[in-house]
């Protein structure tokens, strides 16, 4: 379970609405009418909000909303991530119930949606190969890649990271318990948003051990939850037909 600590205080945040980001490839379109680009002239700006979702909570949701309003982001995408290398010390739920508590949690949000390109990616899940696919679908887009305090401090360590800064503006974002470290790249923003002290594995273990996530996780994801006898210690999570 994540340590509860207060949120670090960090003096390199950008936080103003529609603040100018330092762009790793500036935008070029030139016409309000062409395809993908904004009726101000800029490109489409699309974050892109990565992560195991197991299950998704208000930390993800306010996180992304917070990034969406500071950066004038046109929408956010949420991905779901197919085989997590990096949580491989665990066994995470079917990515098909992950998918689902994606779709559920964000349906209300205009701005909010969800891809597959993750989950239906076989081998293990690298968002070089995330921002490459959603590139390759959006080529009208400018990639805001959305991540939290904790996810920050591994990136180094993440699959052709050199290749990773030229595909997308990245925004780090304070999360309660995690330094968010400046990288000192000016195709990375800090952003501090507000204080969520909620982590999946905090609501997995509270669904364990019969204690309520409501109002931690959205409601129609509580149900979901319930419906499919998802996380507890008793019921493995396997009752929908999965894809893994
Ligand atoms: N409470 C939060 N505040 C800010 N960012 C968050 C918060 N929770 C998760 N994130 C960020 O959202 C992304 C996806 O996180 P992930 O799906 O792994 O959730 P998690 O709560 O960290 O899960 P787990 O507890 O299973 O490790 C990561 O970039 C993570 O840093
Ligand atoms: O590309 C990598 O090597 C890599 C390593 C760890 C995590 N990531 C991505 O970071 C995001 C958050 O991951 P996680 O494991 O914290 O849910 C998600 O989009 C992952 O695919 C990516």
């Amino acid at each position: 379970m994540r340590t509860r600590t207060a949120s670090t205080r960090i003096s390199t945040i950008t936080a103003k609405p529609s603040a100018k980001v330092p762009m790793a490839s500036p935008s070029t379109g030139t016409a309000a009418t062409l395809p993908g680009t904004r009726a101000s002239g800029r490109k489409f700006r699309l974050g892109v909000m990565g992560g195991t979702f197991d299950p998704i909570h208000h930390g993800h949701l306010v996180a992304a909303s917070e990034v969406a309003a500071v950066f004038d982001l046109d929408e956010v995408v949420f991905v779901p991530t197919g085989h997590p290398w990096q949580k491989s010390s665990r066994s995470v739920s079917p990515a098909e119930h992950r998918y689902l508590m994606t779709v559920i949690a964000t349906a209300s949000n205009p701005r909010f949606t969800v891809s597959r390109v993750d989950i239906d990616r076989p081998g293990l899940t690298y968002t070089i190969d995330t921002l490459r696919d959603l590139r390759a679908a959006r080529p009208e887009a400018e990639l805001y890649f959305i991540t939290g305090a904790d996810a920050l401090a591994q990136i180094m360590s993440w699959k052709d990271i050199d290749e990773l800064w030229s595909l997308a503006h990245f925004v780090g974002v304070t999360r309660p318990g995690h330094e968010l470290h400046d990288l000192g790249r000016k195709d990375v923003s800090l952003l501090e948003v507000p204080a969520m002290a909620i982590s999946s594995t905090d609501c997995r273990d509270r669904v364990a051990e019969d204690q309520p996530v409501w109002y931690l996780v959205p409601d129609g994801v509580v149900q979901y939850i319930a419906k499919y006898g998802l996380y507890r210690a008793l019921e493995p999570a396997d009752r929908f037909p999965a894809t893994n």
